[in-house]
């Protein structure tokens, strides 16, 4: 199997081969396999490294889209658009529906803004 590696421990568990470049791959085993304390923390720790890096990503963007903007920043803050946003992630995400997603987009969005107004030019 060309796209499975043996973990760095050498302990030879399967492991998703890393993604090349400017992609991101993350594992996700079903929350129901997973037996042991440690081991599901373990999945919780993979998952939220990439999820600091898709919000790393996510805030660059949202900085480009303040800089594209007429009005940028906490000024040009556009309640439709984020309500479409959390509309269409809550499809992906039921069992938390659409106010709890509501409420960590909030976060999220704010993050970026925030980041954006504090940002170094790159
Ligand atoms: C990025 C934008 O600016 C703000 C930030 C948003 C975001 O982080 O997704 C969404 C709407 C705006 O409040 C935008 O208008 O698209």
């Amino acid at each position: 199997m060309h796209d499975q590696v043996l973990d760095a421990a050498g302990h030879g568990a399967a492991r998703p081969a890393p993604a090349p470049p400017g992609e991101l791959r993350v594992p996700l085993p079903p929350a129901g396999a997973l037996t042991t304390l440690a081991e599901a923390r373990a999945a919780i720790d993979d998952l939220d490294a990439a999820l600091a890096a898709l919000l790393e990503h996510r805030a660059a963007l949202a900085a480009a889209v303040q800089r594209l903007k007429p009005v940028g920043g906490f000024a040009g803050r556009d309640p439709g658009r984020e309500r479409r946003i959390v509309e269409a992630m809550a499809v992906h995400a039921p069992s938390l529906g659409p106010e709890r997603l509501a409420r960590v987009m909030n976060a999220v969005i704010e993050a970026g803004l925030d980041a954006a107004e504090h940002r170094r030019p790159s």
